[in-house]
């Protein structure tokens, strides 16, 4: 067996395709997740714990049982409206229960941290595409969440054997390619996946918010990565902090744009559904246009995307839906 490895939050959407490629590679995996909105399902190899990382005595026990070489930190609240209405437990979920983690990381001398951040921590920004130096605004509290938990991070590691990398994923989308596992989570209401569930008849039309931004065509732009591409972005950070001399804050995105309009035809067009499009206002707290820098990630880990294709991602997130439809898995 090889090193033993923490996934916190590895029974979710990201955390179990990383999970399955860690396992893959031959790692050891434990998986600490409350379950909250992740399956046990959707683990395919490795020991799951349920416990919530606010229990920081649990948490104290399973670092104690296991020596682990690394942690992945997933687990977390991800939804920016619900955000905007409950701050306080994004806060508590993310902020608070990253301390948790990291103060468990120093008790038990854990020196290697990979860290799941967002894209959200730029907030509005005028450079497009963005780089990792670009100011940090986030305008809702996740994304505020978040950019406390770098911080925390940050500063631990100044004073400590900590090495981290964080990454700050852009929007992501698709499946396992094998069709096992996808996003599960009953509250997701991405862009893509909700654009599926209308072309598959779960739902009746899609709206759009807002058709008045500065962008190509009034509709929000975003940078979309298949998650099987951002999990192989993990693999080789935890390669990387295997003799890493400095930290890293990485953006993980393949540096192209699409609007909402683009990405509902590539739905419409992949799945020959013309479902409705409803243009409502904008959504609070979305920015217009959000897009990686992609070149630092490539240069620092050598990562090389297999699925940049926005077609590729929208087909294998249609094939997951239509899949938990068969099963009744929705
Ligand atoms: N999905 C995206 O587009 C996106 C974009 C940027 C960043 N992220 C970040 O990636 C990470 C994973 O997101 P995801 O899309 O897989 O979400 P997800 O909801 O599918 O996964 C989160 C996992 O964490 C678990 N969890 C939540 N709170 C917990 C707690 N207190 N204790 C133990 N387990 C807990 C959940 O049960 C779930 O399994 C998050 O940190 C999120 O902020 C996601
Ligand atoms: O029914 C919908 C859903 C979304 N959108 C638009 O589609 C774009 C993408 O939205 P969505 O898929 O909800 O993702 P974001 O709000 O961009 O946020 C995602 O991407 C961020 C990083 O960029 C992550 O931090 C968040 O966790 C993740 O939800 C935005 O312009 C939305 O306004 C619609 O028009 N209609």
């Amino acid at each position: 067996m090889g090193e033993k490895i923490l996934v916190t939050g590895g029974a979710g959407y990201i955390g179990s395709h990383v999970v399955k490629q860690l396992s893959q590679l031959g790692y050891d995996v434990v998986v600490y997740d409350n379950l909250s909105t992740g399956s046990s399902t959707a683990i395919l190899d490795g020991k799951l714990v349920i416990g919530d990382l606010a229990n920081i005595e649990q948490l104290f026990q399973v670092f104690a049982q296991h020596q682990f070489g690394a942690v992945f930190h997933f687990a977390a609240s991800i939804s920016v409206p619900e955000s905007l209405q409950q701050p306080l437990a994004y806060y508590s979920n993310n902020t608070v229960n990253t301390l948790n983690l990291l103060k468990c990381c120093q008790k038990f001398q854990v020196n290697k941290l990979i860290f799941s951040s967002t894209a959200a921590v730029y907030g509005e920004t005028n450079d497009s595409p963005v780089i990792e130096s670009a100011p940090t605004n986030p305008v809702n509290p996740y994304g505020k969440s978040k950019l406390m938990s770098e911080t925390m991070i940050r500063d631990y590691s100044d004073t400590s054997d900590l090495k981290y990398v964080i990454l700050r994923y852009f929007n992501v989308a698709g499946a396992d390619i094998s069709g096992r596992i996808g996003q599960s989570g009953k509250k997701a209401a991405h862009l893509i996946k909700v654009a599926c569930d209308a072309a598959l008849g779960i739902r009746n039309a899609v709206n759009i918010f807002g058709t008045d931004y500065p962008t190509v065509d009034g509709t929000g732009v975003r940078d979309y990565i298949h998650v099987e591409d951002l999990a192989s972005a993990h693999t080789d950070a935890l390669s990387y902090l295997e003799n890493a001399t400095e930290n890293q804050i990485l953006n993980c995105g393949y540096g192209k744009g699409y609007s909402v309009r683009e990405v509902l035809s590539s739905v419409q067009q992949v799945s020959g559904v013309n479902f409705p499009i409803i243009e409502t206002g904008r959504r609070k707290g979305d920015p217009a246009c959000v897009v990686a820098c992609g070149d630092r990630i490539k240069q620092i880990l050598d990562w090389q995307p297999r699925y940049n294709c926005l077609e590729t991602i929208v087909r294998s997130t249609l094939d997951w839906e239509k899949k938990k439809l068969k099963h009744n898995l929705v």
